[in-house]
């Protein structure tokens, strides 16, 4: 018992020795209190509904919600996500997620497997501010290639942003709910084409942002660096 122990501890001690060589964040103090420790975190689902989250934006999760009783859509939760990765996301993963509830980025994301879809129901709080009571560009574009990126790594695996290109079509006010709705067109290879619209949420009235973007499958041959 004690000698697998020990063993277990010395095979821990390597893997954190390779982790940090691969990522240096792994050094960073807080960091490395969350990874490494032993206490066990419960974490949360965060793409569910919060105090922060207003009546629209409630409103069309609720709608959503509806949808996926026939199975044709499928709620993607925020840190276990079956269609992803087996393991369970650690909340440090994905910075959308690093904020206190209703300051910056409160979504949720749906998948049609059929229609190789994905939607975004999404509000952006008062942190993601750029030109005053708007959203930045920026968190914006984190946003679309969130949902792109979730609605091509379904069907494709381990991707990255290989293009993005946005126009902006009108400033989206902070706070409000937008509906970010994205498509796989076309594969070819290890190429993958979607597009994707940024809507007024309820009423999907107003054309907020319109993207394509190519997302390449990595060779598992090539290195990242
Ligand atoms: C796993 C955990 C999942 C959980 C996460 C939840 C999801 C969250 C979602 C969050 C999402 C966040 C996502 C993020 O934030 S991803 C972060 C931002 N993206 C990057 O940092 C990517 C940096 N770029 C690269 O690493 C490489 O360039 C990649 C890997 C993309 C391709 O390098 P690789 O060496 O592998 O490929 P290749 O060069 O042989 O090219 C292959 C083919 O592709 C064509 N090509 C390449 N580039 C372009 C281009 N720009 N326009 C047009 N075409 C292009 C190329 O001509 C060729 O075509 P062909 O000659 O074959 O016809």
């Amino acid at each position: 018992m004690m000698r697998s122990c020990t063993a277990a501890l010395r095979t821990l001690r390597v893997l954190r020795c390779r982790l940090e060589g691969a990522f240096p964040a792994a050094r960073h103090p807080v960091l490395a209190r969350r990874w490494f420790s032993t206490e066990k975190v419960i974490p949360k689902d965060q793409a569910l509904p919060n105090p922060s989250w207003s009546k629209d934006l409630r409103l069309l999760f609720d709608q959503f919600m509806k949808k996926c009783e026939d199975g044709s859509w499928e709620r993607l939760p925020s840190y276990k996500n079956s269609k992803l990765v087996k393991e369970q996301l650690s909340q440090a993963q994905l910075f959308t997620r690093g904020y206190e509830d209703g300051l910056g980025f409160e979504y949720v994301m749906f998948y049609n497997d059929d229609e190789k879809r994905t939607v975004c129901l999404f509000q952006g709080g008062p942190y993601l501010q750029g030109v005053p009571g708007f959203l930045h560009g920026g968190a914006i574009a984190t946003m679309i290639d969130a949902t792109v990126g979730v609605c091509a790594a379904i069907p494709g695996g381990i991707v990255m942003t290989a293009n993005l290109n946005i126009n902006f079509k009108r400033p989206i006010p902070l706070c409000s709910v937008v509906v970010i709705n994205s498509q796989l067109d076309k594969i070819e290879g290890r190429k993958l084409f979607l597009s994707c619209d940024v809507r007024s949420g309820v009423d999907e009235k107003i054309l907020y942002s319109e993207a394509t973007s190519l997302f390449i499958k990595l060779d598992p041959e090539k290195s990242l660096t």
